[in-house]
């Protein structure tokens, strides 16, 4: 154990557990989640040591394999396998690897248990449940991914056979991007331009099988394979899929909201837009996975943080690097918003399943503002978490750059999230449309002569701005809710108050530019500002690593050598480098073959 991390915790002015049972939801909280991560931890299938240097090839295999783990663990230990069980979020969420599960049970069957009919989820459900089949949730085409109303895939039905025939027309209608689509998922939740008695009625969802359920092959009519290496979420087969005239009953379109009859009469839903709940149910679990990547590398870098120690100060004394104020203000705003954003996703789980229950049973009123928040949060905290998490990997100096750090790992699967389930920007929007003042600019822009869409597209940048603002407004507002609202000893509240404060004052710093815009502060208040920053910095560095153990993140998960609980670092560095692939022979083969004869030549 390194006696600097050893130091560290003995300082702490605080309960560690007791913040941990805080943040988990109590200590009964906590037991369960320790027990229920016992179990993935104590099952050596999920930690492959050479996970890091495997082939795209083998690392897919390797992620199958732990699908097929994840599932016989569940079945042994009668943990049902739904996004709504905590015990399976628990479990789930202690596998750092994006495993085809995501997709089976996160859109493929929510899709069914959101939209289906009594008859349908009946028939499909316990299907999906039971893993007798693999699903995935097929929307993105090649062209159009953003813009799901310009979806080109068709959905025509045949009354007289009371069948869809499904179509990929053109080559940008390709369905490109869905996740363990390429080789793993034998059906699809398809979304498709309804087409009945030759008029369109926009997209709708319908059940597709893709393979063969005896051998996996395609079915006729269907086109499928992986679209190839891509930055990050490496163990997912992101595929590509094309339909040529594949028939599927008319049962097969979801018809919970809208439906065809056999008759090919369609009955629309009274909210079109119902459609899209699986994109906002992973929209909310996304906030959540922000803070839980930005706690990640949070706790990788400041515990290595105190590890190391960096230039002289004075006359034989090399400080922690955790002593540089530069230090404390790159890794401690990270902390505070890694703990923000885990309370806005508690509160976002909390509406999603309180509006989902209003939904399911027929009420959609709230449907637009659960878009509205879950697009705007979704958008601010992927985009704050991936900034902040290489901001963590870069205050780790050289080794930063080491696989041996563990946070570009963290990075490489955050990453994409600023795309998927709804490019950022676009999410933007969808929040903006509610704040005030961007309403005015876009008033003032109509009356100047423009129409709506170009008065919008012209107030972009302030619209994005606008939801941007309302975003970090609401999550300084519901973390300090939330901690009023939290049972803490007197000397665990003094900490996190003064992280929160941290959080709100470096918000104000980080958009010093707006408050003076907006008149809301002056530059002498503003000043005010940094210097509190300064005071908090110092606060927090007694109690950083404390609050970092706090998150309780297992070695096993974190997968650092930079971060691990013990600060052992340059020993594991060192033994981590001569296992490298690379240095399994004394001389590599490339001197035989290259080196030697140049060595050799007359050059
Ligand atoms: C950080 C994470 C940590 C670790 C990572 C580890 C693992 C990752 C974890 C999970 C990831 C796993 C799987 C994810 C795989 C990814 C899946 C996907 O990407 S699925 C595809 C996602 N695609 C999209 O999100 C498309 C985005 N576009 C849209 O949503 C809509 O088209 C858009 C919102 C842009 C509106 O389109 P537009 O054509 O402009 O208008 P339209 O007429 O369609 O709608 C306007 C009208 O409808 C309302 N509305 C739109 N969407 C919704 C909705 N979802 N719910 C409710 N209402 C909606 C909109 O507000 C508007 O209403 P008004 O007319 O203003 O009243
Ligand atoms: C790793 C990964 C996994 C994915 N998994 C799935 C999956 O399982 N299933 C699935 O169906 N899809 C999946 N997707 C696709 C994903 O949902 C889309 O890529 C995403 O919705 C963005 O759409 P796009 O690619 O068309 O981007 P575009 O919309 O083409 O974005 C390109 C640029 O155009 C801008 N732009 C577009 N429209 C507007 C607008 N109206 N106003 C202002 N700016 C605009 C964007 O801001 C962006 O800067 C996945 C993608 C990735 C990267």
């Amino acid at each position: 154990m390194s006696e600097s991390l050893q130091t560290e915790r003995k300082n702490a002015t605080f309960n560690i557990k007791e913040l941990t049972d805080t943040l988990n939801g109590g200590p009964e909280e906590t037991r369960k989640r320790k027990q229920i991560e016992s179990l993935v931890f104590n099952t050596p299938a999920f930690h492959r040591q050479d996970r890091f240097q495997l082939s795209r090839e083998e690392i897919y295999d390797y992620s199958i394999k732990v699908y097929g783990e994840l599932i016989k663990l569940c079945k042994k230990e009668n943990i049902e396998i739904r996004y709504d069980n905590p015990d399976y979020v628990r479990l789930v969420g202690c596998i750092p690897e994006e495993i085809p599960v995501g997709l089976h049970v996160g859109m493929f069957s929510s899709s069914i248990s959101d939209q289906g009919t009594e008859e349908q989820q009946k028939k499909w459900i316990p299907l999906a449940r039971n893993f007798k089949i693999f699903g995935t949730y097929a929307q993105t085409e090649l062209a159009h991914g953003t813009f799901v109303r310009g979806l080109e895939t068709t959905a025509t039905y045949d009354e007289s056979k009371q069948e869809f025939i499904l179509n990929s027309p053109t080559i940008t209608s390709t369905k490109w991007w869905p996740g363990f689509l390429g080789r793993t998922s034998n059906h699809a939740v398809i979304a498709a331009q309804l087409y009945t008695k030759s008029k369109c009625y926009g997209i709708h969802m319908f059940i597709v099988q893709l393979r063969d359920l005896k051998d996996h092959k395609p079915l006729p009519g269907v086109t499928i394979g992986d679209i190839g290496d891509k930055f990050g979420f490496d163990t997912v087969d992101n595929g590509f899929l094309r339909l040529d005239n594949v028939h599927i009953p008319r049962e097969n379109m979801l018809m919970k909201y809208a439906k065809v009859t056999p008759e090919g009469k369609y009955l629309p839903p009274t909210n079109a837009k119902v459609a899209y709940s699986a994109m906002t149910l992973i929209r909310v679990v996304l906030v959540r996975g922000s803070a839980k990547a930005l706690a990640s590398a949070s706790t990788i870098a400041i515990r290595y943080s105190a590890v190391r120690h960096q230039t002289e100060t004075a006359p034989g004394k090399e400080p922690q690097v955790l002593d540089y104020v530069t230090q404390q203000y790159k890794l401690f705003p990270q902390l505070a918003t890694a703990l923000a954003f885990g309370f806005a996703g508690n509160y976002m789980i909390d509406t999603f399943n309180k509006i989902h229950s209003e939904i399911s049973s027929g009420q959609l009123d709230a449907l637009s503002e659960l878009h509205g928040i879950s697009s705007g949060l979704k958008a601010y905290t992927t985009d704050t978490a991936t900034a902040g998490i290489e901001v963590c990997r870069r205050a780790c100096g050289g080794h930063g750059y080491s696989n041996a750090c563990g946070i570009q790992h963290i990075y490489a699967n955050v990453l994409p999230c600023v795309t998927l389930e709804g490019e950022n920007t676009v999410m933007y929007l969808q929040a903006a449309s509610k704040v005030i003042s961007t309403i005015k600019r876009l008033e003032q822009l109509r009356r100047s002569g423009m129409d709506q869409d170009e008065a919008w597209n012209t107030a972009g940048i302030e619209l994005v701005q606008a939801a941007k603002a309302h975003c970090h407004y609401f999550i300084v507002k519901n973390y300090l809710r939330s901690l009023e609202k939290l049972n803490m000893t007197p000397s665990l509240r003094k900490v996190m108050n003064s992280i929160a404060l941290l959080y709100g004052n470096y918000g104000i710093d980080e958009n010093a530019g707006d408050f003076l815009e907006s008149g809301f502060m002056t530059g002498e208040q503003l000043n005010l500002v940094k210097a509190k920053i300064l005071q908090l910095l110092s606060e927090v560095r007694r109690n950083a690593v404390a609050v970092v153990d706090a998150f309780d993140f297992d070695d096993k998960y974190l997968r650092s050598i930079l971060g691990a609980y013990d600060g052992d670092v340059y020993n594991r560095l060192y033994n981590w480098a001569k296992s490298s692939p690379l240095n399994k022979t004394e001389v590599h083969s490339s001197y035989t073959e290259y080196l030697q004869q140049l060595l050799k030549s007359k050059l």
